[in-house]
Order: C-alpha cells, then sequence, then structure tokens
C-alpha cells in the first residue's frame, strides 16, 4: 500500500514539475530529507508546493546573463536637391548611438528572478536625408537587489572587430592625441602592450611566409581571397552609394571620426568589470550603447573628399555577467528548521513571515527591519532552516547561507525544549564552517527559543549556561518575551564592529 502511494505521489510530482509548478531543488530535497528526518507528511510536501506557488515560485539568488548595450543607427549617404540644384551637397544624416544599461540596486526588489537572461538596451535610429540625425536609443535601467555582487564571467567576442586593423593603422602619436582628448592615460599603456604583442606575432608570420616558396597561382589565389574578404568587410562597415568609386583612405582609421574608434579601442580592450551594488540607489553602467556612424557630409569633409559613403553603427557593448545576490542585514538569523526564527523576526522587525508548526516554512531568505529609536534601525535577515548535512544540499542545501555571510552579528535561533539544544548549536556551527570558515568568527549570541515550554527549557537553560562560550537569552518568539532585551544585545554587537 506504501508502495503504492509512492508511486502515485512521484507520477503526480512528475507532471507537476513538468508543468513548472515546483522547484525541483526544493520538492525533491524536501521529500526525501524532511521526511527522512522529520516524519513529515505528505501534506508538508503540498504546503511547500503551496507556498512556492504563493510567492510566485520564482526566488532567485545567482543568474548567469549575457547584456548587451543598443546598436548604433547608421548614417546616411544623400543629397541636397532642389529645382536650381540638381547636385547639392551632400545632407545624410548620423545614426544615434544606441542605449547604455545599467544596474540600480533597489531595496523593493528582493529577487533575480524576473532579470531576463538576454538584455539589450534600444537601438540608434538610422539617420535620414535633409541632415537629419537618427535619436539615440533609449538607455536601459535594471533594478536588482541591494546586495547584488555581479561578476564579468566570459570576455565577449566582437567579429566586426576583425574588419578594422586597429593594431596596424594607428601611429602612437593619433593614439597619444586621442587619450588625452579622453583623459584616459591607462588606455595608451594597454594599446601599447596590445601592439607590442601583435608585432611580435606578425613578425613570426611574416617569417614564415618569406621561407615558403609560393608559385605564382597561389599568390594569385590570395590576393583574390584577400579583396574578396577586404569587400565584404568593406560593405560591412560602409554603406555605399551605388556604382561609385570610393576612395581608399577613407577607410583608413585615422580618417575614421574619434568617437567611433575610441569606442572600437574600447571593445577591443574590454575590461572586466566587477560591482557591489550594496546601498538603495547605487548604479553602474554595465555596457555602452554602440556608437552611431557618420552620414556622407563626414566623409565629404575629408582630404579625400569621398561623398558617396556613410559610417553604419557599432554593435553595443556585451557582458557576459553572473549575478549573486548576497543580502546585506546587521543580524543574520541561523537555526534549525522550526526553531521560530521566523517567529522571532515577526515579533521584534516590520517582516510578517510566514509561520508554521513544521519544517521548510521559509522558502526565501528576506531581510525585516527593527527600529530602535528615530534614527537608528538595524536590518535582520531570515533564511530557511540549516540541518546536519546541509552542505551536501540536503533540507535546502546551505547555499542560502550566503545571505548571512556579510551579516556583522549572527544569531543563532535555538529550540530550548529539545533534548540537548546545545548539540544543535554544535551542528550549526559546523555547517556555517563547512560553508566558510572564517563565517563562525562573527559575534554571535544563541537566542534561546520556545522558553516557554517550561518543562524541558529551563533545565537545559540551566545546564547550557554552565558551559557556553557564547551569551546564552532565553526568550519566548511567540508570546514576546525576553524580545527586547535581545535587540538591545544585538545592538551592541553591531555597533561593536563599527
Ligand atoms: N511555544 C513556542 N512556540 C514557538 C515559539 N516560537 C515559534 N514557535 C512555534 O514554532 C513553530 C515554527 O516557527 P517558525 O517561526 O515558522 O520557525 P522557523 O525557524 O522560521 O522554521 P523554518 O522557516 O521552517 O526554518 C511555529 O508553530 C511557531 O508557532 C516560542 O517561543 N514558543
Ligand atoms: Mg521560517
Amino acid at each position: 500500500m506504501f508502495f503504492l502511494l509512492n508511486i502515485t505521489r512521484s507520477a503526480h510530482s512528475h507532471v507537476l514539475l513538468k508543468q513548472n509548478k515546483l522547484n525541483p531543488r526544493v520538492f525533491f530535497s524536501s521529500l526525501l530529507e524532511n521526511q527522512e528526518n522529520y516524519n513529515v507528511e505528505s501534506q508538508h510536501v503540498n504546503q511547500i508546493r503551496s507556498n512556492w506557488k504563493l510567492r510566485g515560485g520564482n526566488f532567485s539568488d545567482f543568474r548567469r546573463i549575457t547584456v548587451k548595450g543598443g546598436a548604433g543607427g547608421n548614417g546616411c549617404v544623400s543629397f541636397a536637391k532642389e529645382i536650381h540644384l540638381p547636385q547639392g551637397p551632400p545632407n545624410g544624416g548620423n545614426g544615434g548611438s544606441g542605449g547604455n544599461v545599467y544596474f540600480i540596486a533597489d531595496i523593493n526588489e528582493s529577487s533575480l528572478a524576473k532579470i531576463s537572461s538576454n538584455v539589450t538596451a534600444e537601438s540608434g535610429k538610422n539617420g535620414k536625408g535633409k541632415d537629419l540625425h537618427g535619436h539615440k536609443g533609449k538607455d536601459l535601467f535594471i533594478t536588482v537587489p541591494v546586495g547584488t555582487v555581479v561578476r564579468e564571467i566570459q570576455k565577449p567576442v566582437y567579429d566586426f572587430l576583425e574588419l578594422y586593423d586597429l593594431d596596424e593603422k594607428f601611429d602612437k602619436k593619433t593614439v597619444a592625441q586621442r587619450n588625452s582628448d579622453n583623459n584616459q592615460p591607462e588606455f595608451l599603456s594597454q594599446y601599447e602592450e596590445i601592439k607590442k604583442y601583435h608585432n611580435e606575432e606578425s613578425g613570426k608570420q611574416r617569417f614564415q611566409t618569406k621561407s615558403k616558396n609560393k608559385s605564382a597561382l597561389d599568390l594569385l589565389y590570395e590576393q583574390t581571397e584577400l579583396e574578396r574578404k577586404l569587400k565584404n568587410g568593406l560593405s560591412d562597415m560602409y554603406s555605399f552609394y551605388p556604382s561609385k568609386d570610393i576612395h581608399e583612405e577613407s577607410f583608413d582609421l585615422k580618417n575614421l571620426p574619434h568617437e567611433y574608434v575610441d569606442y572600437l579601442f574600447k571593445l577591443k580592450n574590454q575590461i572586466p568589470i566587477e560591482y557591489d551594488l550594496n546601498t538603495h540607489g547605487q548604479q553602474a553602467l554595465v555596457c555602452m550603447g554602440g556608437t552611431g556612424g557618420n552620414g556622407n557630409p563626414f566623409f565629404a569633409s575629408l582630404p579625400s573628399k569621398s561623398t558617396y559613403i556613410a559610417l553604419k553603427g557599432l554593435a553595443g557593448q556585451k557582458r557576459i555577467l553572473e549575478l549573486e545576490l548576497k543580502s546585506v542585514a546587521d543580524v543574520g538569523l541561523v537555526g534549525m528548521p522550526n526553531a521560530g526564527k521566523s517567529t522571532f523576526i515577526g515579533a521584534v522587525s516590520n517582516a510578517h513571515p510566514r509561520i508554521a508548526p513544521y519544517p521548510f516554512t521559509t522558502l526565501n531568505p528576506y531581510i525585516g527591519t527593527v527600529d530602535l529609536d528615530k534614527s537608528n534601525q538595524i536590518t535582520i535577515a531570515d533564511i530557511p532552516g540549516i540541518i546536519k548535512g546541509a552542505h551536501m544540499n540536503k533540507g535546502l542545501g546551505h547555499s542560502f547561507l550566503r545571505h548571512v555571510e556579510r551579516s556583522k552579528v549572527l544569531a543563532y535561533v535555538i529550540d530550548l525544549s529539545k533534548p540537548n539544544p546545545w548539540d544543535d548549536l554544535a551542528i550549526l556551527q559546523s555547517e556555517l564552517e563547512l560553508y566558510d570558515k572564517s563565517i563562525t568568527k562573527k559575534p554571535a549570541l544563541v537566542i534561546a527559543n520556545k522558553a516557554d515550554l517550561h518543562d524541558t527549557a529551563k533545565s537545559n537553560y540551566e545546564t547550557w549556561i554552565k558551559f557556553s562560550t557564547i551569551p546564552i537569552v532565553p526568550v519566548s518568539s511567540k508570546e514576546v518575551k525576553n524580545v527586547k532585551k535581545i535587540i538591545r544585545i544585538l545592538e551592541k554587537l553591531v555597533n561593536s564592529t563599527k
């Protein structure tokens, strides 16, 4: 009978998982571990499911995403045409630059789940005739929870950079000039290093080519290939006025607009970003929008007077990022499931967490604020319960400990009415150390909860204080007794870390 029940339950859960109604990690770990450790009935599994759905089922504190700035708009080839002026001057407008992407830390956000995996800002509009410049693409502002750490994890590939001879065509003077214009001193040194490297590399190649004896047919083939590549490449870079000859020097990077070439250099020498957005309102530029292309008046003004070409806009900057939410709170509550962490935070702060008499009621970490007086507050983070073996992903695992990693003070919430409550403290401390060795060195205290259950709590307390090395304060979160004392101690501990 039990076997049958299990099969039916797992078939049902399979359907739910397929429908994305359950988080598999939460579901399976709770099903397997909770039943073993807590003898929880299937009602509990249902409870976890409904909890998960209630919260939208979409908490996430770790994401990998790709972010792109908007592409620049293309420049336009156009000429003024009027009755008395059949062949007027060039008047193609410039393309607008693409929108930038910014991240902003916001206390109203609590999860990374709603950030899409591919984020792109708006493109700039193309230029038009009659000197109409394209509009700039709108900047994109993405709100992330306070405590989000942004890391670039992979170098992006910009295929189009191959079209530009960024290493050969520049002389030092031009680059130095550009750098002084832009106040970017590190730009030159990086450029020098890259150029040196490429010179060495191309030196080697040249040597190898010379040593080969090529036939006239091979040389002809290479020549035609080169021309074909150049033609294809150029059509990617420029808009041409049909059937007109183009002066070659127009393609020289020296003759391209400064901001266009600077942008190309920035992409080529992209420096990886790392931000810790840990205060409300903190803003970070993550990706620049691509530069827009210039219209034909720009080329007409060059000595070569190439009036028949315009520049195409450049693709936006790209970054492959890892986002990790590490909550920032003064105090981190750590405890076994059911110890009363959420009841405590509900009793002392503005938070209204879900409280229930079974383990793993809390599935997502959250932060409550305690008002000490008009201007002072402390923040407390509640996280899902930790059990023995959490570091091996038992229970809900120990990844939630990232949310107390940055707390100044740790408060261990222990059920004082259990037999040998000190064993729970030892388990919690060892799980914390397996997550991060230094974490248990923070100032700490024990919130010895459920002290109202006198029968066992009183004698446990009396035994425990005789050998404990950290302060133990008996409280009843349910009856809101002695909790003010805890807050006063926590305040002192937090201040001692400043
Ligand atoms: N008698 C008594 N019961 C308490 C006290 N504090 C909490 N409880 C009860 O313990 C049960 C669990 O409380 P929660 O606050 O949900 O426990 P938790 O540590 O947040 O549990 P998880 O979220 O599952 O990790 C609830 O039934 C509470 O009513 C207390 O001081 N005294
Ligand atoms: Mg809870």
